[in-house]
């Protein structure tokens, strides 16, 4: 009883304090000068949410951004929680600047930093500034790729084995399958064995396991279609200290404990692994998967810039997190796309057969072999230009700054920019479906499926953007994809693979939309609570 009344009146002045502390921090945010006013962009439906609700409910991925920016110039501003002005930028020279010269200047919000460091931890997905550098330092020679060609073998066992698996499935169960579901548990027997060799054997134990089930649609259970309250609790992140924030992580939300147990299981997968091979994993060079690199170039190196043993777990939950959605993602949608596109599913089927009859070792396709795959990779390409998984990228200016840009726009007052002056904190909204759809970058046709843009010079762009073929896909500069390249051998191999068994085709009466759901996932339109799938019919292919 005592207690409990000291409990209460203890919580009431520090829920008033609270309450005035965030009164505070709107009005700061009201009252004070708008730098952005002058900007053209959408009108915001509500003080509270301004364009959220509209952003996070959209029924495909990027449309609603296209479309403003098809409106309103290629840099505008949309409104985000709480009267903020967010300028959101799909112009290629605005986001060279910041991707590429710009290095650490544009961090990412405090507020998606947590959400990362919810979902894969201290990693260097989380880590900024001169952390990250240490975090890459560490990092990079595991996605050295002279070390990714030995996985390349992997792969290809683990596409012959998912073909097997989808023959017997169509003998059994008839021609349609949701893919997906299949080609999340490859990436996962592929990100298994690459990062530390452990064999979820998910493929052929049908996704049964804690970290299997787990990752089960991790991302359409807890980020897709956020209802009111999430969104309103989730505007409140940004107004809160770093260090307070960080406690959100033991509320008992749903989301919060789905990210929380996924966290816990890998750090503990990558625990076990790290004890039973301890004695050979730090000296023996012969163990090429990435952990077993990580703990040796982590020795290496001075003892202040090395990773402690929190981030060096939460490093595996990263990886697999980041290596294993992504990319399964993008293949369901490269089957797609293809199965949508006969003809150029027959052209690419025809120009493996004709590689792999000029190759010294068919059974065994080297990196050279899938490099001189031209139409394959012009495939992909226009597949990762289309359906980029990361959408949009939000970023913070760490100070004030000027960004140029290619497309001037012109304000409300019709005056013509060539840049916009920002103040250190403004939002950003980097519009990744956009840049990689702009007309003006990518030709009159940017809208549509046509991989032959990328047998020209179709990279060979005014302003350099990323890793890979001038996509924003994979990001760019110091914060670019650390697993790009990985990425795309287990694309080439996976699909050479299965292209070669099989023929895809859509099902009737079937559309599939990509949905917003933190990345960019395939859902049956106007099903899309049923989480993330992608039913193609397939037909074997008898040679
Ligand atoms: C098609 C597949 C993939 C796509 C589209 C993709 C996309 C991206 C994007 C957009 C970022 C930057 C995110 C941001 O700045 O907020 C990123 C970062 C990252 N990706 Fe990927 N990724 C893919 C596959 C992979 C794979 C296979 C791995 C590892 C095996 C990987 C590991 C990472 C890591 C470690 C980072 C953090 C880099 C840093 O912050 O320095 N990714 N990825």
């Amino acid at each position: 009883m005592y207690s409990g009344s000291m409990t209460l009146n203890l919580n009431i002045p520090l829920l008033i304090g609270f309450c005035c502390l965030f009164l505070y921090l709107v009005a700061r945010r009201l009252f004070k000068a708008r730098p952005l006013a002058y900007i053209q962009g959408p009108t915001s439906p509500s003080f509270v949410f301004g364009n959220n609700v509209e952003l996070q409910h959209q029924d495909d991925a990027g449309e609603l951004e296209y479309n403003w920016i098809a409106q309103y110039g290629a840099a505008c501003k949309i409104s985000g929680s709480f009267g903020q002005d967010i300028l959101m930028l799909a112009d290629p020279k605005a986001l060279h600047h910041i991707v590429q010269i710009s290095s650490y200047r544009y961090p990412k919000p405090h507020d998606t930093n947590q959400a990362i460091r919810l979902m894969m931890g201290r990693g260097i997905f989380w880590a900024s500034g001169d952390d990250h550098k240490r975090h890459k330092k560490v990092m990079n020679p595991a996605f050295d790729i002279s070390r990714l060609r030995s996985f390349l073998p992997l792969f290809q066992r683990s596409a012959t084995m998912l073909a097997e698996k989808w023959k017997e499935e169509v003998r059994i169960n008839g021609p349609m399958l949701d893919v997906t579901t299949w080609i999340s548990r490859l990436m996962l027997d592929n990100i298994g064995e690459a990062a530390f060799e452990h064999q979820f054997n998910a493929v052929d134990a049908g996704g049964v396991g804690e970290l299997s089930e787990a990752f089960t649609n991790l991302f359409a259970d807890s980020l897709l279609f956020p209802d009111k309250g999430t969104l309103f609790f989730t505007s409140l992140w940004r107004f809160i200290p770093p260090d307070v924030l960080r406690y959100v992580e033991y509320l008992p939300a749903r989301q919060v404990r789905r990210f929380r147990r996924f966290l816990k299981i890998s750090k503990q997968a990558a625990r076990s692994v790290i004890n039973e091979r301890a004695a050979s994993i730090s000296c023996d060079d012969e163990n090429r998967d990435i952990l077993s690199i990580l703990v040796r170039s982590n020795s290496s190196i001075d003892a202040r810039r090395k990773l402690d043993e929190d981030e060096l777990l939460s490093q595996m939950a990263t990886i697999m997190l980041a290596g294993h959605d992504s990319t399964a993602m993008s293949l369901s949608w490269l089957l797609y796309d293809l199965a949508l596109h006969p003809d150029d599913q027959i052209r690419v089927r025809e120009e493996i057969r004709t590689i792999k009859s000029q190759s010294l070792t068919p059974d065994c396709l080297g990196v050279v072999d899938f490099e001189s795959m031209t139409y394959t990779n012009a495939v992909i390409r226009e597949t990762l230009r289309l359906h980029p998984i990361a959408f949009m990228l939000p970023r913070i200016a760490a100070e004030d700054d000027v960004i140029p840009l290619a497309n001037p726009i012109t304000t409300k007052t019709g005056k013509i920019m060539h840049e916009i002056p920002i103040k250190k904190g403004q939002s950003i909204y980097m519009a990744v479906y956009t840049y990689n759809r702009l007309k003006n970058v990518w030709g009159e046709d940017a809208d549509k499926w046509n991989p032959g843009r990328f047998l020209g010079n179709a990279s060979d762009k005014e302003y350099t953007m990323g890793m890979f073929a001038n996509l924003l896909t994979f990001s760019g500069g110091v914060r670019g994809c650390l697993g790009w390249r990985f990425a795309i051998l287990e694309l080439q191999t996976t699909l050479v693979g299965l292209l070669e068994q099989f023929e895809f085709s859509p099902p009737p009466g079937i559309e599939i939309q990509g949905a917003p759901a933190g990345s960019m996932i395939p859902v049956i339109r106007g099903r899309a609570r049923e989480g993330t799938q992608l039913p193609l019919c397939l037909s074997v292919l008898t040679n």
